[in-house]
């Protein structure tokens, strides 16, 4: 692994680059955004990324590691605030509510743990112009209502973008270029405008792209075999089967999808089925 960065707890680090297929470019840039903030002793801005691409590749999974890593009671920390639009923000005839009630939930706890952790999922199902409402707190500035939200963190996740990194990768893969060389600079400014003109998509038109507030767009390459494969093997480890025969491994590898369908080369749904295919096995 790359050498450990000293302001960032060790177990992020460790559990980042051990427990996650396939997502270096995602993990170093990541990792690079933390290490900024948190040295950063009084940081004008909140961080904010936005972490996009298909099912199950491990954004979701990325995010509890970092909140798991932040705060001593980890995921279930109290500065730990994740959305789910589909659950919280069901309505969009209430979107006027639902932005006041997020601002003052956002205001109410960045008073009481200024490095508060907001997650928004789903951002493919948030109302429109309902994320505007996170707008103000994340220009520079020193103070917004008399608080500093400089050091609280946002992350939002999506599938918005997702196949155009599906799409950029099979082109990749076609040239026989490798994962490794792929770089945020190829991938970047397509999720900013896929994320910005799409009308499916939480962010359409949103004063947040349009104002230059998201740091950074993180992409999430599809899984091959080998990461799936990867994925199996800790799945059983976590069972507590630890020797586990490899033609088991294979025939749950074969059982879920790839695309495309001629080539079979990237997970369909990255290592997302894993767990209920295990559970049918073991
Ligand atoms: N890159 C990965 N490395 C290791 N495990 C992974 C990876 N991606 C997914 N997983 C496993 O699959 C599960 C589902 O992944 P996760 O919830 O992170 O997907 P997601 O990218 O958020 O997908 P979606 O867009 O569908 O919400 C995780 O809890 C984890 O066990």
């Amino acid at each position: 692994y790359p050498p450990s960065v000293p302001s960032l707890p060790p177990g992020l680090q460790r559990d980042l680059w051990q427990d996650v297929y396939g997502q270096q470019l995602a993990i170093s840039i990541i990792l690079r955004a933390l290490q900024a903030h948190t040295q950063n002793k009084h940081p004008t801005k909140p961080l904010v990324m936005s972490f996009h691409g298909s099912n199950g590749n491990g954004k979701t999974f990325i995010s509890k590691i970092i909140a798991k890593n932040l705060y001593p009671q980890g995921v279930r920390s109290r500065f730990l605030h994740q959305f789910h639009p589909t659950l919280h923000f069901s309505n969009a005839l209430n979107v006027p509510l639902y932005k006041a009630q997020l601002q003052n939930w956002i205001q109410g706890n960045v008073s009481i743990c200024p490095s508060s952790l907001f997650i928004f999922a789903e951002m493919d199902h948030m109302p429109y112009g309902l994320i505007d409402a996170v707008t103000p707190f994340l220009y520079h500035q020193q103070a917004f209502k008399g608080l500093s939200y400089g050091k609280a963190i946002f992350i939002f996740i999506s599938n918005i973008g997702g196949d155009r990194i599906n799409e950029k990768m099979l082109e990749a893969w076609r040239k026989n270029s490798t994962r490794e060389e792929i770089q945020l600079k190829d991938l970047e400014p397509l999720l900013a405008s896929t994320a910005f003109r799409n009308r499916d998509s939480g962010f359409w038109h949103s004063d947040l792209i349009q104002r230059n507030l998201i740091d950074y767009y993180i992409p999430f390459l599809p899984l091959e075999r080998q990461h799936v494969i990867e994925c199996i093997k800790a799945e059983l480890r976590s069972r507590g089967y630890n020797q586990h025969p490899e033609d088991v491994i294979q025939q749950i590898g074969s059982e879920l999808t790839d695309f495309p369908p001629e080539e079979k080369i990237f997970s369909s749904h990255g290592c997302k089925t894993v767990a209920t295919k295990v559970a049918l096995h073991y």
